[in-house]
């Protein structure tokens, strides 16, 4: 059967439903290109049409476009022959003359689709974040970055483009387009179950749109009870929990709705260690993730005894714990994460904490209770990207690994790529000190009080790669520091944004 979010992928902009002020501010960017020859940033959560709204403007305006991953190395280079100042007086698409700066004959323009613009990095990429900065801002023709964190971009990139936010689709607008899909497959509906759909997607057109496929495959009607009651619904049970917890209810009443969640102490855990940070202050996330620690050792406690009268233990440190850790209430709408290390996590678990032990030197036990959660706060999904980079080369981690300790998708280009520039600098390392290390330990940077300090290899190492930027004066790979220099759009200030305190932790 077709995908329908494909099928049902809007064709022109007055089809992008839910954010019509972004919507006519993008068309009025399209239409005033000429003028300001700016790109534009469409930014907001997966799945609300920021892809779609390029792709149908392109339509109404007649042009062509050429989607990139604006990640991929080979992209820079993409972008120099379609759009860079070779095409500046260049019509894309073969035709002799017109389009771009050069002519008027806007309905030949090519718009370049560049995806995943908060991905980019300059390190180790050659065509990096600069490269891209500099082609965005000489492009003749024009360009749409799309991106989920507008503040993941660099400074660079940020300064020379527009700027759009997508915002979640509420359940309000998603519910006619779900009624729409139900007309055109002929599918007679409840209402309510649209709705249900809707409700729990919370923003996520694409996912209540996936849902709605789900639930009516091989049937012609959908009611409420058909609605798929597996995975998203639990987590929808536990949404309010998280809140409860994290936000809103005291220690006392956090641990009735623990009991009143039907969900294990494991899970309950990992949702809440998944999602902590993104709520809580620094100061808070410590208290809490002590907390959360204890209630591992717990659950270690019930998998070697079989004695679940301990799951009230873990329980209590989970919930009443991490409640307790929070200094009063706290508002606002948070997109809570889905523990990614779902099935796999023992197996993945066992592999990337022995890896630790086995470049740290300590033991597996020391691995698993005070290395590893030190590394999952600190690259709490993929973030900062430099120092994930340099966990994954010391560890030699996977992607598998990696989506396990910062709890990120597996299967995301994020990850992918980290993985990619891990295993880079690990060749890197290995070239550099061929001379008799080829143990991953470097040389030394001469600030061996540093090293003797630091609690652990794991953290000696992950500060060696580079992966503080204020260290960069000090970093004896040359290759780097230049490479940073030279790249604007990694400046410190740039970095710092997302890794306030992080010194403190290393
Ligand atoms: N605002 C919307 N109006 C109509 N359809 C939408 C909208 N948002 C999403 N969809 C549906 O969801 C599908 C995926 O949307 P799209 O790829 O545009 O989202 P996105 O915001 O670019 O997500 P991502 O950041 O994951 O790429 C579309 O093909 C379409 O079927």
């Amino acid at each position: 059967m077709a995908d329908w979010t494909e099928k049902y992928r809007p064709s022109t902009l007055s089809e992008v439903r839910g954010n019509d002020k972004a919507r006519d501010a993008f068309a009025e960017w399209a239409r005033s290109w000429d003028d300001h020859r700016e790109a534009v940033v469409l930014h907001g959560s997966p799945g609300v049409g920021k892809t779609s709204a390029a792709h149908a403007l392109a339509n109404d305006m007649g042009w062509e476009t050429v989607e990139l991953n604006a990640s991929d190395q080979r992209t820079a280079d993409v972008i120099e022959r379609f759009a860079g100042r070779a095409a500046r007086n260049a019509t894309l698409g073969g035709s002799a003359a017109g389009g771009g700066a050069a002519g008027g004959d806007t309905a030949s323009r090519q718009l370049v689709i560049l995806d995943e613009a908060d991905n980019i990095h300059g390190n180790y990429d050659r065509g990096g974040a600069s490269a891209i900065t500099e082609l965005v801002k000489e492009s003749g023709q024009p360009i749409v970055l799309i991106a989920n964190d507008y503040y993941d971009m660099s400074r660079g990139l940020r300064n020379a483009t527009q700027e759009i936010e997508f915002r979640d689709v509420s359940a309000r607008s998603i519910v006619p387009v779900l009624r729409d899909v139900c007309r055109k497959e002929g599918i007679e509906f409840e209402s309510d179950a649209l709705q249900r759909i809707a409700e729990g997607n919370r923003g996520d057109l694409r996912g209540a749109i996936n849902d709605l496929q789900a639930a009516t495959q091989g049937r012609d009607s959908i009611t409420v009870g058909d609605v798929v009651t597996g995975d998203r619904d639990k987590a929808l049970g536990l949404f309010p929990f998280l809140d409860a917890v994290l936000k809103e209810e005291s220690a006392e009443e956090a641990l009735q709705s623990a009991y009143a969640v039907d969900e294990t102490p494991d899970d309950l855990m990992r949702w809440l260690e998944n999602n902590v940070l993104d709520v809580y202050e620094p100061a808070e996330a410590v208290r809490a993730y002590d907390f959360l620690a204890n209630a591992d050792v717990w659950l270690g406690r019930v998998r070697a005894t079989q004695n679940y009268s301990y799951w009230r233990y873990a329980t209590d440190n989970a919930a009443a714990g991490v409640a307790a850790a929070r200094d009063g209430e706290k508002g606002g709408w948070t997109r809570y994460g889905r523990p990614q290390f779902w099935s796999s996590s023992d197996a993945t678990a066992d592999e990337v904490v022995g890896k630790i032990a086995a470049a740290s030197g300590c033991s597996v036990a020391t691995a698993r209770r005070e290395v590893l959660p030190f590394l999952q706060a600190v690259t709490h999904h993929c973030k900062p990207r430099e120092l994930t980079v340099a966990m994954a080369a010391a560890y030699d981690l996977d992607e598998e690994g990696v989506a396990f300790v910062t709890g990120s998708g597996e299967s995301t280009n994020k990850v992918a790529s980290i993985v990619e520039d891990a295993q880079a600098r690990r060749d890197e390392l290995i070239e550099e000190h061929a001379d008799g290390a080829f143990a991953f330990d470097g040389p030394d940077r001469g600030d061996d009080e540093g090293d003797a300090d630091a609690p652990n290899g794991a953290a000696r190492d992950g500060d060696r790669d580079d992966a503080d930027p204020d260290d960069s004066e000090t970093t004896p790979d040359g290759t780097d520091r230049s490479d940073s220099a030279s790249d604007d759009d990694l400046s410190t200030e740039d970095d710092d944004d997302d890794q306030a305190g992080l010194t403190d932790f290393m």
